[in-house]
């Protein structure tokens, strides 16, 4: 009964859930409006929805429950009621190693193919394994903070009182097991950023000296900007995004983070700033551009489906315009650094040899962060100079 019940509650979320909306949206809304589930309820109707998406584009021409069943038993790994209910043979087999859930899978199901889960590998950036890429989807990526320098010990002291189980992954990188409340366990916020792994990883290209000009140009809330603040505090900062909003939610985490004095700008960079940009001229410039996000998509695994490949040359057209409206503000000898949480190559290499064939950059350094090799984002990274 349970179990049936929760099959209709995934069917329900399945047909009301528009495209394009990020389920971490639509849920809590469809919760609101349905009370009488309990939490219980809406953490497995969560991790039913979650699972299901995490499919990709496999076995799209089987009926949606059954997928449902196949996406379960790959991405579980104890036994729970709903597996039990509707397939118990596999249910006894949940602790299996993927590799050989996956040749029951393939058995019951000859059509299913790993490959379509991600149907665009011939696209992937060099040296991405596609096995293991392919394999990370089934997988919910962790949870990564970045520990404020002076924090490390109370933040440590609090997560071991509260009984969390975190590993130390170096660079006051803390990875915690998903849906930690760190709202309620660390009440000090001035102690701590929420970022991915990859992420935390771009600033060792930055390299900023003191007293330098930097420009964030695409800053969103400042992720990349409260990085660069922490490794080189005495910098004079720039900030610009298209988005007056975003730029108000990085006023808030700057002032939490002591991050007072920087200028900030509202700017359509596929225009040409120099109206108000005429008089800059910076030490280093961070893109962290717009992009597909296919990198972060173990974490938003709803988009795969949804996603059409004309979307690249978008991106990376969008990319490009960007990047030669801003690569006229760095001094020379100076770096531009490019970061995008995407997997694809045409935003990643192919945009460097932009950089480097069309507007005259030289490549110093470059690095796929392969988070898909140990539950994070997967990025791109590049550092260039202005020649
Ligand atoms: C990948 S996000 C930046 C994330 C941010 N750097 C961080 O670490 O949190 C890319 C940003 O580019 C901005 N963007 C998109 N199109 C733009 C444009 N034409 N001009 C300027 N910014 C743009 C988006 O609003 C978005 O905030």
């Amino acid at each position: 009964m349970k179990a049936l019940n929760q099959l209709k509650t995934f069917q329900r979320i399945l047909q009301e859930y528009p495209a394009n909306t990020p389920l971490s949206k639509f849920l809590p809304g469809f919760y609101r409006q349905n009370k009488q589930m309990g939490s219980t309820d809406r953490k497995v109707a969560s991790r039913l929805i979650y699972n299901y998406f995490r499919l990709g584009k496999a076995l799209l021409e089987i009926p949606d429950e059954e997928r449902l069943i196949v996406a379960e038993f790959l991405c579980s790994t104890q036994v729970n009621s709903f597996l039990q209910h509707f397939k118990p043979e596999w249910a006894a087999c949940i602790g299996f190693d993927l590799n050989d859930k996956l040749a029951m899978v393939k058995g019951a199901y000859p059509a299913f193919e790993l490959a379509d889960v991600f149907p665009w590998l011939d696209q992937l950036s060099t040296g991405i394994d596609q096995d293991t890429f392919l394999k990370s989807f089934f997988v919910q990526p962790d949870l990564f903070i970045r520990v404020r320098k002076g924090q490390e010990q109370l933040v440590k002291a609090q997560l071991n009182q509260a009984k969390v189980p975190f590993k130390d992954e170096g660079n006051n990188c803390l990875c915690l097991p998903n849906g930690t409340k760190l709202e309620s366990l660390l009440p000090n916020q001035h102690s701590y950023e929420v970022q991915d792994y990859s992420s935390q990883q771009t600033a060792q290209y930055f390299k900023p000296q003191q007293w330098e000009s930097w420009w964030d140009a695409c800053a969103a809330s400042g992720g990349k900007s409260l990085l660069l603040h922490e490794l080189q505090p005495d910098l004079k900062l720039v900030v610009s995004d298209i988005r007056e909003s975003i730029l108000a939610n990085l006023d808030e985490r700057f002032r939490q983070a002591g991050l007072n004095r920087y200028q900030k700008k509202i700017l359509d960079l596929t225009q040409n700033p120099d109206f108000i940009m005429h008089d800059y001229a910076f030490d280093g410039i961070i893109l962290d551009a717009p992009c597909t996000g296919s990198g972060t998509w173990g974490r938003t695994p709803e988009l795969i489906t949804q996603f059409n490949d004309h979307r690249i040359e978008f991106f990376q057209r969008l990319q490009q315009s960007i990047a030669r409206n801003v690569v006229k503000y760095l001094k020379p000898g100076k770096p531009l650094i490019y970061i995008t949480c995407s997997c694809f190559k045409a935003e990643n290499e192919e945009a460097v040899d932009f950089l480097v064939n069309e507007l005259g950059l030289e490549l110093e350094d470059t690095q796929v962060l392969k988070g898909y090799e140990r539950r994070a984002d997967t990025m791109f990274v590049a550092r260039l100079i202005r020649k």
